[in-house]
């Protein structure tokens, strides 16, 4: 019988690196689709269904693989933040995230077929107090134009990041744990490490 392909739906390098250490072989297809921005259904649910429109975009031309593609939402007061559109944009989210808590959820789809899984993980951020000077030397070291919330818990995490609750790799772009047993449970089983 011939080996079930994974796809990886998703143009982030971070997803693409948190996969590949949880050691499955798999290739990587994107799509345009656009993610939905509505307030009828909780947030939670949001970037499950945002993240099952990612999947279904690539899944749709590959009945014979099995897809994984996946959003990540971060948001403070029940309020998504989004990816900056400039700089300016990006001082007052971080301005805004000082000093206190706010959720990262990441929600996962797997398409094989007709079958559809979607799921999610949130996991809790503490920010430090962090003054202007402080959000402009991070802004200068690491590109967040492309993170939501802009920041990168990865690069130079600990100049904002007090502490965080929950799954680490979450934060990042992908409940690896979680991944890894729903990969299993469509029959995948990781071979590269
Ligand atoms: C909060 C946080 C987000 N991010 C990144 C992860 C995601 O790449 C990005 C959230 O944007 P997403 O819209 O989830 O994903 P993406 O546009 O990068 O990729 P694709 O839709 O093709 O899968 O923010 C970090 O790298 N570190 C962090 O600490």
């Amino acid at each position: 019988m011939e080996k079930v392909k994974l796809i990886l739906a998703s143009g982030s390098p971070r997803r693409r690196e948190l996969l590949a250490e949880l050691g499955y072989q798999f290739e990587v297809v994107t799509s345009d689709a656009e993610e939905e921005h509505r307030s009828d259904i909780s947030l939670v649910e949001l970037c499950e269904r945002n993240a099952e429109i990612k999947t279904q975009a690539v899944a749709k031309d590959l009945p014979e693989a099995v897809v994984l593609g996946g959003d990540t939402l971060v948001y403070v007061d029940q309020e998504p933040l989004g990816k900056p559109k400039d700089l300016a944009e990006a001082k007052k989210m971080l301005r805004r995230l000082s000093g206190r808590e706010h959720h990262v959820c990441t929600g996962m789809c797997l398409i094989h077929g007709d079958r559809v899984e979607a799921f999610h993980e949130v996991s809790s951020v503490f920010f430090k107090e962090v003054d202007d000077a402080t959000i402009d030397r991070y802004l200068e070291q690491v590109h967040v134009l492309d993170k939501a919330g802009s920041y990168a818990i990865q690069e130079h995490g600990d100049m904002l990041i007090e502490r965080m609750e929950g799954d680490y790799s979450n934060v990042v772009g992908m409940p690896q744990r979680l991944v890894d047993v729903q990969l299993r449970s469509f029959g995948l089983q990781p071979e590269g490490l």
